[in-house]
């Protein structure tokens, strides 16, 4: 029998690092060597293959850091990337060549579909609106979800050449048009009850198209969290999103 991939969860204590914990335990080909929470130190997981972080966007750039120095994979769940924490991250691989680091913003299936499918339908539809669903603990809006989400179709109506949306908009209450995201709308609702869900709203001459994900359980981000733990071992540098590793 081959070896089991040592794996430490970051955030452990958290409502993803909990699920993540559960599921690494119960994966055959993987071993739970370490947990780390807040206020611990990071030497806990020194004995790791990969950690998986769950933290907080505040926190995770220095998990990061520590981890890609070690020479030690990290498969990154955590939400709040920019291009420039990217352009970091990509500078410390560029010093370790044979770490890989897999960050999506999204480890459900349907939701990775979800926004291939957005990503697909943009280039035909005049206007474009997001509206992500949350839990109100949620630290961050809108979501990192939300946010990719935009940049495809951002990305897609630029390479079909289309014009900025229509909207007259001259009086609003600030915040009542929701985020723009390089040119799109998005908006974002917090309620007890949700955890995690996203409509993406295209409208065109007579006709609408609603392209809609809901996460109803934390389990739903477990095979994906799994599947990038294994294909972080042969990644070497940044993948970004869960799509290139279907
Ligand atoms: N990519 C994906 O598919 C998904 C991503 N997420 C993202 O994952 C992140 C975590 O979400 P969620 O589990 O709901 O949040 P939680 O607040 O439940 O969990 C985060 C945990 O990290 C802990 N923590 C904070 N700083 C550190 C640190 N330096 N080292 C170790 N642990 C630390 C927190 O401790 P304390 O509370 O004491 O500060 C907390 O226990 C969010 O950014 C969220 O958006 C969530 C779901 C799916
Ligand atoms: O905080 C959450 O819960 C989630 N965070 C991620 C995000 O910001 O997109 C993924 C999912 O939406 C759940």
């Amino acid at each position: 029998m081959s070896e089991t991939i040592p794996v430490a969860v970051l955030g452990a204590a958290g409502r993803m690092g909990t699920e993540v914990c559960k599921a690494v335990g119960a994966a055959p080909d993987m071993e739970l060597t370490a947990t780390v929470d807040a206020g611990e130190p990071l030497d806990k997981a020194a004995a790791a293959r990969v950690i998986v972080d769950f933290t907080t966007p505040g926190a995770v750039m220095e998990n990061l850091r520590w981890a890609i120095g070690r020479g030690i994979h990290a498969v990154v769940g955590t939400s709040g990337f920019t291009e420039e924490k990217f352009g970091q991250v990509r500078a410390w691989l560029a010093e370790k060549p044979g770490v890989g680091v897999v960050v999506a913003p999204n480890f459900g299936i349907g939701a990775v579909l979800m926004m291939e499918f957005a990503a697909k339908a943009a280039r035909y539809f005049e206007s474009v609106e997001i509206i992500e669903q949350h839990h109100p603990r949620k630290l961050d809006a809108p979501s990192g979800t939300a946010t990719h989400t935009a940049r495809l179709i951002a990305a897609a109506r630029a390479e079909a050449g289309l014009a900025t949306m229509p909207d007259a908009t001259a009086d609003e209450i600030p915040g009542a048009r929701g985020a723009d995201v390089e040119g799109v709308r998005v908006h974002a609702v917090r309620a007890t009850g949700l955890i995690a869900h996203q409509e993406v709203l295209f409208g065109a001459l007579g006709e609408t198209l609603t392209i809609r994900h809901d996460s109803l359980d934390r389990a739903s981000f477990m095979p994906g969290v799994l599947l990038a733990t294994r294909e972080v071992l042969t990644r070497p540098g940044l993948t970004v999103g869960l799509a290139p590793l279907l």
